[in-house]
C-alpha cells in the first residue's frame, strides 16, 4: 500500500510552497485581513436546506488527470452563475501548480457571492488554515490520505476555532475509520477518484455510505455528471454532491450547472415544506 500517488508529489511541492509563502506573508498579516473578523456561513446548513440542490459547484481550471479543462472561464461570471443556477455552495481550487488556481480566485468568488465557499487545497500546515480564513473561505478540505489522525485533529480544531467548517475527504473504509473525528470534522466527503490510476467509480460512495457516522453530513466527490447519479447517491444518504469537470468542461460552466439543477429538481422530490 506504499505506492506513490499524485498526492505525494503534490504534497511535497506544497510544503516548499508554504515555506516560501510564510516568508512573504507572515501570519500577522493574514490575521489583519478583513475576512478574519467576518462570520463564516455554514456549509452543513446550506447542504441540508430543504428544497436545496445539495450541489457544490467547483471552479477548477485544470487537474493532474485531465490537464486543462477550462483555461478561460472567468471566476466572477462562473461562480455567480453557479449560485444563480441554484448550486448550494462553491468549491474553489487554490492550488496553482497542479490545478491552475490561486488564492485570489477565492477572494474574487467571495466578493461576488453570498454562499458557503470551500477552500480546496492540500492542507498540511496550520498556516494554510489561517490563509483560508484570510481569503474569505467558510470551509476547508482536509484529505485523510495525507494526514495522520493527530494532524486531522489539530488542523480541524484550529479551523473550527476560526469558525470554519471542515470537510474531510476519504477514499476507503480504512481512512474513514481512522479519521472520522467529530471534534475536528463536520462533513465527510467520499472521493470517487482512485488516486493510483485516476479511475472513477460512484461505487466508492455507494459502498461507504452506511459506514459514515450520522453526525457527519455526507458528501460525494468527483466523477458525478448526471441527475440520475445524484438521486442514487441521495437515496443512500448523501446530501452534498461535488462536481467540477462536468461543469468546467463547458465554455459556459454555469449553464451546465443550471441544466443539472433543473434535472435534479425533477428527479428528487422531497416533501414540500411551507415557509
Ligand atoms: O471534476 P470532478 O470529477 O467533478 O471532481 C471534483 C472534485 O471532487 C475534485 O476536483 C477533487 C476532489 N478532491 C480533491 C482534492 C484536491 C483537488 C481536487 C479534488
Amino acid at each position: 500500500m506504499s505506492q506513490t500517488t499524485i498526492l505525494d508529489t503534490i504534497v511535497a511541492h506544497k510544503r516548499q510552497e508554504i515555506a516560501a509563502r510564510r516568508e512573504l506573508v507572515p501570519i500577522k498579516l493574514l490575521e489583519s485581513s478583513l475576512y478574519f473578523k467576518s462570520q463564516p456561513l455554514s456549509l452543513r446548513k446550506y447542504l441540508l436546506r430543504e428544497g436545496g440542490s445539495g450541489l457544490i459547484a467547483e471552479f477548477k481550471r485544470k487537474s493532474p488527470s485531465k490537464g486543462w479543462i477550462n483555461q478561460y472561464a472567468p471566476v466572477e461570471r462562473t461562480t455567480l452563475g453557479y449560485m444563480q443556477a441554484g448550486a448550494a455552495a462553491l468549491s474553489i481550487l487554490t492550488d496553482t501548480e497542479f490545478f491552475g488556481g490561486k488564492n485570489e480566485d477565492l477572494t474574487t468568488a467571495r466578493r461576488f457571492n453570498f454562499c458557503p465557499i470551500i477552500r480546496k487545497d492540500f492542507v498540511v500546515d496550520e498556516y494554510q488554515i489561517l490563509e483560508a480564513k484570510s481569503t474569505g473561505a467558510d470551509a476547508v478540505l482536509l484529505i485523510a490520505a495525507v494526514l495522520s489522525p493527530v494532524e486531522i485533529d489539530k488542523l480541524g480544531r484550529l479551523a473550527r476555532s476560526l469558525g470554519l467548517e471542515v470537510l474531510l475527504e476519504v477514499h476507503d473504509a480504512e481512512e474513514l475509520a481512522r479519521s472520522a473525528n467529530a471534534e475536528a470534522v463536520d462533513l465527510i466527503g467520499v472521493n470517487n477518484r482512485n488516486l493510483h490510476d485516476f479511475s472513477l467509480s460512484l461505487d466508492t460512495s455507494m459502498a461507504l455510505a452506511e459506514a459514515i457516522p450520522s453526525e457527519f453530513v455526507k458528501v460525494s466527490e468527483s466523477g458525478i455528471s448526471t441527475a440520475k447519479a445524484i438521486s442514487q447517491l441521495h437515496a443512500v444518504g448523501y446530501r452534498g454532491f461535488l462536481l467540477g469537470e462536468a461543469f468546467m468542461r463547458h465554455a459556459r460552466p454555469e449553464r451546465a450547472c443550471a441544466t443539472l439543477v433543473q434535472e435534479i429538481a425533477a428527479l428528487i422530490k422531497e416533501p414540500a415544506v411551507a415557509v
